[in-house]
């Protein structure tokens, strides 16, 4: 990761045992200012034991956490002010109204009352709760009491926020609204840090990712890096053609050892191939050579759900 860009969240060498269960072992990484940086890892991997030790809730047994440059175990006050976090629970609130509910919290930050009635308006704008200000929390959707609870972690207007399983038990199209709520506060220069184990979620919303398993990092950098990591110069395209997928096949293994195809679909063919070793364009002009006819050739990277597979042992819940 590029030392000139500020660093939200810096991790050192963070340990955190249970009695004989290590929760966290060894783990540092970094999260960029103004990204949003996915802690990704199977259930147990140390992502919650992680997360509180970040918001100060809980203290490590080694190791250093620094948020905004600020240290854990010496400004922990300051800290607070500067981050919103978001458990992976509801919590009891379940006969409040959506406003009281906002109204409590912006209190318990002591802000003062003459400024509540603006910021909780401003917020319900912002996760699109308007029509539900005088609602009980218990009559909204999961979806809503979910940007309800993100709402709470941003009564105080902080630059951070950490997201512990924000999407879990939301239906496709709850999750896809918090994803792009989640975006709306990254233009507006939050950093975001969202933990999940389910990587779906997760693929097209992180600049950054890290990967845990077993209280350990196996990966922090791009989406993409992590791709090359896993895959090497291995290549991949899928090629749609006029003719029957199993005659591109035989051609291509004809020609190469080096290159697999295989049947994708009747007329789609997945062609795999050491990009060291040969070139696309070589193996498009040898098939345009054999008279194929190429409607169309994309394309393929690894996927997050083939990195984090590839990753690590344990696999996905
Ligand atoms: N208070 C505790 N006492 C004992 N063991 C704990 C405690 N908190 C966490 N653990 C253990 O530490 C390990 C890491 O737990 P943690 O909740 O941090 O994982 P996680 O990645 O958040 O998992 P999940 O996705 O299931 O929430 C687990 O084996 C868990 O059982």
């Amino acid at each position: 990761m590029s030392e000139e860009k500020k660093m939200a969240i810096d991790v050192k060498n963070l340990r955190k045992a249970f009695g004989n269960k290590i929760a966290v072992n060894n783990l540092s990484f970094q999260v960029p200012e103004g990204s949003i940086t996915g802690f990704i890892g199977p259930n147990g991997a140390g992502k919650t034991t992680t997360l509180r030790i970040l918001c100060t809730l809980l203290k490590p047994d080694l190791g250093s956490v620094k948020i905004f440059d600020l240290d854990t175990s010496t400004s922990a006050t300051k800290i607070r002010h500067q981050l919103g976090f978001m458990p992976d629970y509801f919590g009891l609130y379940d006969d409040m109204e959506v406003y009281e509910y906002l109204d409590f919290f912006a209190a318990a930050y002591r802000i003062a009352a003459h400024r509540r009635g603006k910021l909780v308006d401003d917020i319900l704008t912002l996760l699109d709760l308007t029509a539900k200000k005088h609602s009980l929390i218990n009559e909204l959707s999961r979806g809503m009491q979910q940007r309800l609870s993100l709402g709470r972690a941003l009564v105080h207007d902080p630059k951070l926020l950490l997201l512990d399983e924000p999407a879990s038990g939301l239906d496709p199209r709850a999750r896809m609204e918090l994803m792009e709520l989640l975006r709306e506060l990254r233009r507006m220069g939050k950093t975001i840090f969202i933990s999940s184990h389910i990587l779906a979620e997760l693929k097209n919303l992180c600049d950054f990712v890290v990967i845990i398993e077993n209280g350990k990092k196996i990966y922090n950098g791009t989406v993409s890096d992590a791709a090359t990591t896993v895959e090497g110069d291995l290549s991949r395209i899928q090629i749609t053609s006029a003719q029957d997928s199993q005659t591109v096949i035989n051609i291509l293994h004809a020609w190469r050892d080096d290159v697999k195809a295989t049947l994708k679909g009747e007329k789609v063919t997945l062609v795999e191939y050491h990009n060291l070793q040969i070139k696309s364009s070589d193996i498009i002009a040898h098939l345009v050579k054999n008279d194929i006819q190429i409607e169309e050739a994309a394309k393929i990277s690894a996927n997050l759900e083939d990195v984090f597979m590839s990753l690590t042992k344990g696999g996905i819940s």
